[in-house]
């Protein structure tokens, strides 16, 4: 019988399109999920479990019953707007709740643990180019929670053995190219989904948060990665971590996940219009609290060791496969 992975998250963006391709790749994707911003038609390609991270007795039943050979941790709050107003919310829902599962997952046996972390996690670094040794210094308590979270991986493998990979995302985009599965959050923040909705009148325009950036246009830079290529970084992360003897008990190795280009808000603009032959109204807005001036990965590290390469991220595609997504595909919601 294939081999079962525990994908926390899994009805959410992310995860749904992890479980595509731990399919693909011959493993069983068993969801675990609260739905508290994820879908129940998101999960097409494993088992759903409905459950939340902090009920510790639903997540020892769950191992027991599926017996997974490893975790994939995307169950996440992740709104930095949110995270601003309410650091509680995030400690709690963030570093309490992944506590449990890590505890959890040692009382199952459970060794091999893949988490989603995030380039949050090194707040503003004055334009420089980040890679895996770079300094974390959070700006909010969504990327606090995240660092907590590696921190709390790294005790758990020197103390009892968990060997983790720790995957530092950039700004994840895009969709499934067969629209399966896509992105949608209630409500949205990330820039190209609300583009999107400006461009077909879900919204009357889009807002650009800040034009006074130390930046060539004024507007922030992102490191755009396609959710696929993410995606498949993570299966290459679990079968690297489950070959004998490439980390060793208790390891834990951490990998951005970038592309090293970073475009402004008014380049993701510009090509949206381009991929989309639509105009999108646009108005100039203040800055928005937690927002770095530039974050982009420098790293080579992924390609390195697991021999990931990311094949499609580049805005053109990553843009025209969210409108596909956006047009073709839904959840009730
Ligand atoms: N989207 C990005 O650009 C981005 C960038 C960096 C890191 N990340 C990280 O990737 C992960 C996935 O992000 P996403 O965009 O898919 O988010 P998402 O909100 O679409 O998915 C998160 C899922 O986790 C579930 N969940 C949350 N708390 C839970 C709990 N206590 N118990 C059970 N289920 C719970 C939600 O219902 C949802 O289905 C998160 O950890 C996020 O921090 C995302
Ligand atoms: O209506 C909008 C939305 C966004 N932006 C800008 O677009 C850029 C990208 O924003 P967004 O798509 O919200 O992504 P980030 O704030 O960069 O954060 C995302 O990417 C982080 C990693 O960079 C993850 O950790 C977070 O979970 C995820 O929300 C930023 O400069 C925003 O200020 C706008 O100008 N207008």
């Amino acid at each position: 019988m294939a081999d079962k992975v525990l994908v926390t998250g899994g009805a959410g963006y992310i995860g749904s399109h992890a479980c595509k391709a731990l399919a693909a790749a011959g493993y069983v994707p068993v969801t675990y999920d609260n739905l508290c911003t994820g879908w129940r038609e998101a999960v097409k390609f494993g088992p759903f479990e409905q459950g939340d991270l902090m009920d510790r007795a639903r997540l020892d039943e769950i191992f027991a019953i599926h017996r997974p050979v490893a975790v994939m941790h995307f169950a996440a709050l992740s709104q930095v707007g949110e995270a601003m107003r309410e650091p509680g919310k995030y400690w709690r829902g963030n570093v309490c709740a992944s506590l449990n599962l890590i505890e959890a997952t040692m009382a199952a046996g459970v060794r091999d643990f893949v988490f989603s972390s995030t380039c949050a996690t090194y707040g503003d670094q004055d334009g420089v180019v980040l890679d895996e040794s770079s300094p974390q210094a959070p700006l909010n308590s969504y990327g606090a929670s995240k660092r907590a979270i590696e921190d709390m991986l790294r005790d758990f493998g020197d103390a009892h053995g968990l060997r983790s990979v720790i995957f530092r995302y950039f700004n994840v985009a895009g969709a499934d190219p067969e629209a399966q599965v896509g992105e949608f959050h209630q409500p949205e923040t990330h820039l190209i989904p609300l583009i999107l909705d400006a461009i077909d009148g879900k919204r009357d325009a889009l807002t650009i948060h800040g034009t006074d950036y130390p930046t060539a246009d004024g507007t922030c830079i992102r490191d755009y990665v396609h959710v696929m290529d993410l995606v498949d970084a993570h299966v290459l992360g679990l079968n690297w971590l489950r070959t004998a003897g490439e980390l060793p008990e208790g390891g834990t190795e951490v990998f951005c996940l970038g592309t090293g280009n970073g475009f402004s808000v008014r380049e993701v603009l510009d090509h949206s219009r381009h991929v989309t032959n639509r105009p999108v109204p646009v108005v100039e807005g203040p800055r928005r609290g937690g927002d770095a001036v530039k974050l982009v990965s420098g790293s080579e590290k992924a390609g390195r060791v697991l021999g990931w390469e990311p094949r499609r991220s580049t805005l053109p595609s990553m843009i025209s496969d969210a409108w596909r997504w956006h047009q073709t595909g839904h959840y009730a919601g």
